[in-house]
């Protein structure tokens, strides 16, 4: 079974002649462990892709079935608990907590489940002893590097356990070395299963990843193989 079907998807913004069609009918199917890079100009509709995808934002028509569920048809709440235990999102500005701390970051999704405090500290501290972070676990995420912000980031999506990883430029604002540093983090999380979806300018980040989709003024233009197979 598909875990992210996307069947005739379209989304407008606006009204009357403020109308803005963002997306304009995408089929697209993404199985578990896959590594899928969309790419496309600017205003060509990537994030609002990834926002469906996530359930963040919905279509104005199509079907979105999520593992099997068609969450097209849900209310708020049961959306926002599929998201929480199916989907882990990374994004070019870390979208940390500022004044919380790292731990206190790592720890934000696991709140919301219903799992005990000690299994909340195992779990944030193994990930990140992980990722090499556990020296910052007290530390105010505000007062880290972007290197740094980055890796808590992928230590929460990681602690979540989510099948899916959505991630919005995730190496925008990081320079190349912490930029390849968080393409091969995510390589790892790719090779341990997890489905991870980026959106990219970048044909260099592309390049790790297993599929690419191009999409031009609303449309999937193109649906290839990449470079890491
Ligand atoms: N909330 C919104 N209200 C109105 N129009 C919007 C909204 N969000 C996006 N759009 C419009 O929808 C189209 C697609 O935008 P989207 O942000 O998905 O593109 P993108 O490919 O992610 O662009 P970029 O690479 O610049 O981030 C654009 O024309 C944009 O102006």
């Amino acid at each position: 079974m598909a875990l992210i079907e996307l069947e005739k998807i379209s989304k407008k913004y606006g009204k009357d002649e403020y109308t803005t069609v963002a997306l304009k009918g995408i089929d697209l199917t993404v199985h578990n462990g896959e590594f899928v890079s969309i790419m496309g100009p600017s205003g060509s509709g990537k994030s609002t892709l990834l926002n469906i995808i996530g359930c963040v934002d919905v279509p104005t028509e199509g079907i979105y079935r999520l593992d099997g569920i068609n969450v097209t048809t849900l209310r708020d709440k049961e959306l926002s608990q599929i998201r929480n235990r199916t989907i882990s999102f990374v994004f070019q500005h870390f979208a940390l907590m500022h004044n919380f701390t790292v731990f206190e970051n790592v720890a934000l999704p696991l709140f919301k489940r219903d799992i005990s405090k000690k299994e909340i500290k195992e779990k944030v501290d193994y990930y990140l002893e992980k990722l090499g972070i556990a020296d910052l676990r007290k530390k105010n995420v505000s007062k880290l590097s972007g290197g740094q912000k980055q890796r808590v980031a992928i230590a929460r999506a990681m602690a979540a356990e989510t099948d899916i990883v959505l991630a919005d430029e995730p190496t925008g604002a990081l320079d190349q070395e912490n930029g390849a540093r968080l393409m091969e983090l995510l390589c790892q999380m790719n090779e341990e299963g997890k489905c991870i979806i980026v959106i990219t300018h970048d044909e260099k980040v592309a390049s790790y990843t297993k599929r690419i989709v191009r999409i031009v003024d609303g449309q999937i233009q193109s649906d290839t193989k990449g470079e890491r197979q």
